[in-house]
């Protein structure tokens, strides 16, 4: 049986303006399995960041609901939820003074107390998330002095350290090579693997995403859908949000040909 770590039921997202809501993409269902790799596909401005933003509760539904463990997470406090959710974010680059393990170790921050002191635990769990993200080596660097690649590592160590069951990740591979591209993917893959923590990723890399994920979440004119990529509804679905004159989906061997 499938261990359900986040269930969110008649969704309806989007956005507060002026006096008025703006829904996004409404009667969203889905239930999130632990230890599965899920990549959230959709054009630009389909609503992917409005949906990560909503399940990490950064932005309030304006209608459903969104639960873990059955509780709603907006009953959650911040600290609490933390516990549950680690999110990275294009826009949450760190301040840049710190070293790669000081940003690394701020993922402890909903365990620590006010002086923000780490246990001989919290230093392990870090230790593991930078063996896991192969960034040991980049310990002592600051910040400012890594590359796009070595960045996108440290963030994800950064929300490993958090513990969470479930991490949610908006666009890691955007400007990155093929090389850090796939890199990345195999990190993931490799952390839900060895953690069984649940991976949520948009993402624009639709071929990685078909090759790597388990499920995929697909979010398009108003209209959402999730399933494995070998499920015909998803296929076809894949097609009518992908399909072009320049690009089509082939179910044979489940990738978009150029
Ligand atoms: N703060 C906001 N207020 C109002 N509308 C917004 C806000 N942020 C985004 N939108 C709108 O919501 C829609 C979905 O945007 P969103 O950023 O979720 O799309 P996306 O699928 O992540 O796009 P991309 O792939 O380009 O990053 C877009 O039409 C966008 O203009």
């Amino acid at each position: 049986m499938k261990n359900v770590v986040l269930k969110a039921t008649a969704l309806n997202i989007g956005y507060p303006v002026s006096k008025k809501t703006i829904s996004i993409c409404n009667q969203i269902d889905f239930e999130l399995y632990k230890g599965e790799l899920l990549c959230l596909l959709g054009r630009n401005g389909s609503g992917k960041s409005t949906l990560l933003k909503t399940i990490a509760n950064m932005l309030s539904p304006i209608e459903g609901s969104i639960e873990i463990n059955e509780k709603n997470i907006d009953n959650l406090p911040p600290k609490e939820l933390a516990k549950f959710i680690a999110v990275v974010l294009t826009e949450s680059i760190p301040e840049s003074s710190l070293t790669v393990y000081e940003t690394i170790a701020l993922g402890r921050q909903p365990y620590t107390n006010w002086l923000g002191k780490l246990s001989d635990q919290d230093i392990s769990i870090v230790h593991n998330a930078m063996n896991l993200t192969d960034t040991t080596e980049l310990s002592n660097k600051l910040i400012h002095q890594l590359s796009d690649g070595q960045l996108q590592r440290v963030m994800i160590a950064r929300a490993l350290t958090q513990d969470t069951p479930i991490i949610l990740l908006d666009e890691p591979t955007s400007h990155l090579d093929i090389h850090h591209k796939i890199n990345i993917f195999k990190i993931l893959a490799k952390i839900c693997k060895e953690t069984e923590k649940t991976v949520l990723i948009s993402t624009h890399e639709i071929n990685l995403a078909l090759k790597t994920s388990d499920r995929l979440l697909l979010i398009d004119q108003k209209k959402f859908n999730v399933g494995k990529s070998t499920d015909i509804a998803i296929q076809e679905n894949l097609m009518t949000i992908f399909n072009s004159d320049d690009i089509r989906y082939d179910s044979h061997s489940n990738q978009f040909i150029f």
